[in-house]
């Protein structure tokens, strides 16, 4: 008899829920509302673009939600944990045990290797298996490029290092900023793939970009503008990542 387990679609996680989030840099004259009270909702499992203007908002919302800033005022829950009025040390676990991030420049450590930056992760998180790691690079296809360092991989290979140490701890919402940004077109495909790959495993994705296009391989579409959400599409049947160009 098959095996049911091979069949079993991965249960949805990674929902958001913000509720008037506001976020202020500055003092006096300089202030400035970041996050001017956003309301949003991200089902489970869902992949969402975030598109708008430079300056609009777009990485504080991502940072606020993957707990590396804190909100202001308002309310924000993530993958079932409410952030707000939280102390900085509950939000190093809440980063450790349920978001993963992957950003534009990928922020390796250079004098390791891929593997070891995927193993510093897990040893330091306590999540994940260092026995796990090459097959997590297999799977980013750098079973090849595992003992390199960062700066003997190209662009591309960088950032599926990044995917591969951001999926080490099995995150409930993977948070990326910009992933394709400093990655030409072909590469940035095969990022997106592995991205729109770890949502299809159930897990929430939340993307910002400058690049439109992405939007077509989202569930839904934020455009942010002066730190709030001007609008919101959905996409009836998003695109694969390989349709996705630019
Ligand atoms: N640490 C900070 N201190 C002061 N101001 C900040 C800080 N971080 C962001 N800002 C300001 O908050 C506003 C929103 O910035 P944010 O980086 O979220 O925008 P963005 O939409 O991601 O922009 P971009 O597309 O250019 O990356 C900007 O005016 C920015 O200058």
């Amino acid at each position: 008899m098959a095996d049911v387990r091979a069949f079993r679609v991965p249960a949805p996680r990674g929902g958001v829920r913000l509720r008037g989030v506001t976020k202020t840099y500055g003092t006096g004259d300089a202030r400035l509302n970041a996050l001017d009270g956003v309301d949003l909702d991200i089902e489970p499992g869902e992949l969402v673009v975030v598109l708008g203007p430079s300056g609009s908002g777009k990485t504080t919302l991502l940072n606020v939600i993957g707990g590396i800033e804190c909100p202001d005022g308002g309310e924000l829950t993530v993958a079932g944990t409410t952030l707000t009025g939280r102390a900085p040390r509950e939000l190093v676990a809440f980063r450790r045990d349920r978001v993963g991030f992957v950003f534009q420049f990928f922020n390796l450590v250079p004098t390791l290797t891929a593997r070891e930056n995927v193993e510093v992760i897990v040893e330091l998180t306590g999540r994940g298996q260092r026995a796990e790691v090459p097959g997590l690079l297999e799977q980013v296809g750098l079973a090849d490029r595992m003992d390199h360092f960062p700066a003997q991989l190209s662009g591309g290979q960088q950032q599926r290092v990044s995917i591969a140490r951001a999926l080490a701890t099995d995150p409930d919402l993977l948070l990326a900023d910009e992933p394709t940004g400093a990655l030409d077109v072909a590469t940035g495909k095969t990022v997106l793939n592995l991205l729109q790959e770890a949502n299809r495993q159930g897990r929430g994705v939340l993307m910002v970009t400058h690049n439109a296009s992405i939007a077509s391989m989202a569930h839904r579409v934020i455009t942010m503008r002066d730190g709030r959400v001007q609008s919101m599409e959905r996409n009836a049947e998003p695109a694969d990542a390989a349709a996705v160009s630019w």
